[in-house]
């Protein structure tokens, strides 16, 4: 396979691109060389924002052939998990604006509706694109239009239940429907199961069409073909285009990381990247001052599993940025990669745990959220003991709302049964790793972010903690911080704030969601004027759970005023971790503020009747002064 073109010709070319219908004019060797252009432009862009890399040089032929071929957004093109679209994005009138990729305000590493019409579906959780092709397809065909459907669909990606759902549907229902499988045997990390054997044998030309699993299912199969090769792959679509049957499998062989050699030696590691320089491959690493929370997970779970062979680890295609990829190479035997199948992933736990092993589930908290019937089905209603670490809990940053783990507290804390906790630093999360593997009595979960930890003093073993105790971390007597998770440290900050005021603060760690603390939440309310909780979920979560349980005792009549500060109703665009704090209004500053105007608001509505015992005279005074000036 080689990238190089026949003839020369005048360039550049990708200067004069201002659509995709001017790829329309340009012959052979000039899209050839398009190709090169727009795979230096893609390189040199990525150098500097960072981003998704290997996946979008792997397609930068096959982006410039389905945009000489295709006449979008007439033409329906949906690029699955739609990480590797940043060539598609250059060439649909976005060039100008790549600079400002995954920032705030710039244009999203993804597929976006809102962003042009170009972008017909957006995308960034995998295995969606036969679906949504399928749904675009059919509702062409009920309002009686033309016009082509292309999904295009990663090796990794047609391994999930939810692309095989579609070609099931797809695939019987003989609607013209186009898929490309966009084969590079490569997830993030190495293709994992049954089907990169397949793929291979298809490649290999051991497979006879008969034997075939996209013939099988109802698709008209073709390829292999060589998908830096225009020369090759521009008449198979042109055949595709004009050809107007049923459902088509154009299966496309590429090398993730075409042309950048570093990226091509090292697939997994440019998968996604830092800027980087050029002409090293060198990635910007920004010193650590603590160790990433997924390292301290992975090698907590690997002490944990030293003293009990029945732990066993479970990643769906996220070795690496789960740090399972550390545990398997302590337990390879005791490690499961079942392939992007969040769902099978589950339910795989649960007979684990059904068999007396002690499973621990490695998951996104975006990325769970696939799996939610099998949450509850298979495992609450069971009581069976899964343990789930989820990682990437609350604000991702550059990868924006996708990949926000913005509701898994919500949608495990209400769950009969389940122990929900958050870690407010990298120790309590090492605490809480030897937690779940202790607790045999049903489901539990805990959380921690995206990033490097605080900096703490880590323990040298994990301790269990006592299911459903919070801990006091400082002492006050007028306001009380309930914190859930990570935001413990801007609950601190605040306190300090606060002091400067006059304000006394007393701070807790609230460890669990789900048993909640009752009798230290009594406390609070009873010595405190007014109750903050944090969290860096959506509302509906820790301080919903908290609220609920005050109110049904009759614990907030007229006694402790409460505010929950949660992540806000909106989905929060991409951004730096501290600009999404801000929007989100989850700094100490505003954490501080909630603080202050609470107490405010319930002084003039004369909600406040006492300020806990010891600071009730201290507050009053405050209060008198305050009104005085
Ligand atoms: C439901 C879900 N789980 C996990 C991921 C994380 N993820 C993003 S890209 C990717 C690998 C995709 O592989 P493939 O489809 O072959 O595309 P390639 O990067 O090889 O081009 C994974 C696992 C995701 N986006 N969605
Ligand atoms: C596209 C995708 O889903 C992943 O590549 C994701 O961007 C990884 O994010 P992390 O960098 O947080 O592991
Ligand atoms: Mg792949």
């Amino acid at each position: 396979m080689g990238l190089s073109c026949a003839n020369d010709v005048a360039t550049p070319l990708l200067d004069q691109v201002k659509s995709p219908d001017d790829l329309k004019r340009m012959g052979q060797d000039e899209l050839c060389h398009l190709a090169r252009e727009l795979r230096g432009e893609t390189l040199r862009i990525v150098s500097e924002t960072g981003g998704h890399l290997g996946s979008s040089l792997g397609v930068i032929e096959l982006t410039v052939a389905l945009h000489a071929v295709f006449d979008a957004p007439r033409d329906t093109i949906i690029w699955d998990v739609s990480h590797q679209c940043y060539p598609h994005k250059i060439l649909t009138g976005r060039r100008d604006r790549m600079r400002s990729l995954r920032k705030r305000n710039g244009l999203s590493g993804f597929t976006r509706r809102m962003e042009s019409a170009f972008d017909p579906f957006g995308a960034a959780h995998s295995s969606t694109s036969i679906s949504a092709g399928l749904g675009f397809a059919t509702a062409r065909d009920l309002k009686g239009e033309d016009g082509h459907v292309v999904c295009i669909i990663g090796d990794g990606a047609m391994s999930a239940g939810m692309a095989f759902e579609a070609m099931n549907n797809a695939g019987k229902s003989g609607r013209r429907l186009i898929v490309i499988l966009n084969d590079n045997d490569m997830s993030i990390s190495a293709s994992t199961g049954a089907l990169p054997g397949h793929l291979a044998a298809i490649r290999d030309r051991a497979q006879t069409l008969a034997g075939n699993l996209f013939q099988n299912f109802g698709f008209d199969y073709r390829g292999p073909v060589d998908g830096h090769d225009l020369d090759a792959l521009i008449p198979l679509l042109r055949e595709l285009h004009t050809n107007k049957t049923g459902p088509v499998l154009l299966h496309v062989v590429t090398r993730k990381g075409a042309g950048y050699d570093p990226a091509e030696q090292a697939a997994d590691k440019y998968h996604g990247v830092n800027p980087f320089d050029v002409t090293t491959g060198v990635q910007v690493k920004v010193p650590a001052k603590a160790p990433s929370y997924t390292k301290v997970f992975a090698d907590a779970l690997i002490n944990e599993a030293k003293a009990d062979d029945r732990i066993v680890a479970i990643t769906a295609a996220m070795a690496s940025g789960t740090g399972i990829d550390r545990f398997e190479a302590a337990f390879p035997d005791r490690t499961f990669d079942v392939g992007i199948a969040e769902q099978h992933a589950v339910t795989f736990a649960a007979g684990l745990a059904a068999s007396g092993m002690k499973p621990f589930c490695a998951i996104y908290s975006t990325f769970l959220q696939r799996a939610y019937d099998q949450i509850i089905h298979d495992v609450a209603l069971q009581q069976l003991p899964v343990r789930f670490a989820i990682d990437r809990a609350g604000l991702v940053g550059a990868d924006g709302p996708t990949h926000a783990g913005a509701f898994d507290i919500m949608y495990l804390a209400h769950l009969p049964g389940f122990t929900v906790m958050a870690a407010s630093d990298e120790a309590e999360l090492v605490h809480m790793v030897a937690t779940a593997a202790g607790h045999d009595e049903g489901p539990i979960a805990f959380r921690y972010p995206r990033g490097e930890g605080t900096g703490v003093t880590m323990p040298a073993k994990g301790e269990m903690l006592p299911i459903g105790r919070g801990r006091i971390i400082e002492l006050g007597t007028q306001v009380a911080l309930l914190s859930f998770g990570t935001r413990l440290a801007d609950c601190l900050k605040a306190r300090r704030l606060l002091a400067l005021e006059g304000i006394s603060v007393t701070v807790v760690d609230a460890r669990f969601a789900k048993p909640l603390d009752t009798a230290l939440i009594a406390d609070l309310v009873d010595n405190h004027a007014m109750l903050v909780t944090v969290e860096e979920g959506a509302t509906g979560g820790f301080g919903a759970l908290v609220l609920h349980h005050l109110a049904n005792r009759g614990m907030l009549d007229g006694r402790c005023a409460v505010r929950t500060l949660t992540l806000p109703d909106t989905f929060i665009a991409q951004a730096s971790s501290d600009d999404m704090y801000e929007e989100a209004k989850l700094t100490a500053r505003h954490i501080a503020a909630a603080a202050r105007n609470g107490i405010a608001s319930s002084r003039v509505h004369g909600d406040i009747r006492r300020s806990g015992r010891a600071g009730q005279q201290e507050l009053t005074t405050r209060l008198h002064r305050a009104e005085d000036r």
